[in-house]
């Protein structure tokens, strides 16, 4: 059984694939928070930007097979050009459900498969597109894959220590707050200093994109 709070179309605003339409899969729990407000400032990660809990949003529900949920992502991508197919899995935290099962089905239906996780649970074989962004001390289990996104600034936590990991890019995106002005502009500075980095701005965020 699988639990989706949302799945929609859209085009994928962050890091290295920014720009491509991606079928959103958003799984419903995360393990570094309950996403109670209440429970915020105790959590594991405290900045989180997205509503994960439950299954009431816009195709959300319970999928009890992997045939299922292909079937729910086929119906969100639509008549468009099918040897395009995209799917990014999220959340919450998507490596909680995501196994090799549904990694098969989707990969059969002939989808490109790209995860954002925060690297604490380790993938499945199978993902195209691994995408890990770490939560302040919070240890990581998936130690490569094709990007690392750092969002920043995260009290005490250096980016330096990340680079002996083995990621195909490195990203540093603004932690939206009520300090993104400031945010933005200390990512800028660091990645002017640090090359290997770059910057990822919330590109969807800008453009009124879900
Ligand atoms: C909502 S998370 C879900 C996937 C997974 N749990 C994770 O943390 O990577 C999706 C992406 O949004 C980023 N994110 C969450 N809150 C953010 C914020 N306040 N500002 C910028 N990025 C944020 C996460 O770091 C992650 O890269
Ligand atoms: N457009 C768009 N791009 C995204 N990239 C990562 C997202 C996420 O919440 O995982 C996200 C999202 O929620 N919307
Ligand atoms: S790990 Fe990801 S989904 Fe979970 S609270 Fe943090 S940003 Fe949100
Ligand atoms: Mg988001």
């Amino acid at each position: 059984m699988y639990s989706f709070k949302e799945i929609f179309l859209t085009l994928q605003g962050e890091g290295g694939q920014a720009g491509r339409v991606n079928v959103f899969a958003r799984f419903a729990g995360c393990n570094l928070w309950s996403g109670r407000e209440q429970d915020r400032a105790m959590a594991a990660c405290t900045f989180c930007d997205t509503d994960f809990v439950g299954i009431d949003g816009e195709n959300g529900g319970k999928f009890p097979k992997p045939v299922d949920v292909v079937a729910a992502l086929d119906a969100v991508w639509g008549m468009a050009d099918p040897s395009q197919k995209a799917v990014v899995f999220t959340g919450g935290e998507p490596l909680l459900q995501l196994d090799p099962a549904l990694i098969e089905a989707v990969k059969a239906a002939g989808y490109f498969i790209a995860v954002e996780t925060n690297g604490t649970i380790k993938a499945p074989e199978g993902i195209d597109w691994i995408c890990v962004s770490p939560k302040a001390d919070n240890r990581l289990h998936q130690t490569f894959g094709q990007e690392l996104k750092l969002v920043w600034p995260q009290a005490e936590v250096d980016p330096a220590e990340f680079l002996a990991f083995d990621f195909e890019r490195y990203y540093l995106q603004p932690m939206d707050s009520d300090r993104q002005a400031a945010n933005t502009q200390a990512v800028i500075d660091y990645c002017l200093q640090h090359p290997q980095w770059r910057m990822s701005v919330q590109t969807h965020k800008l453009v009124g994109l879900k």
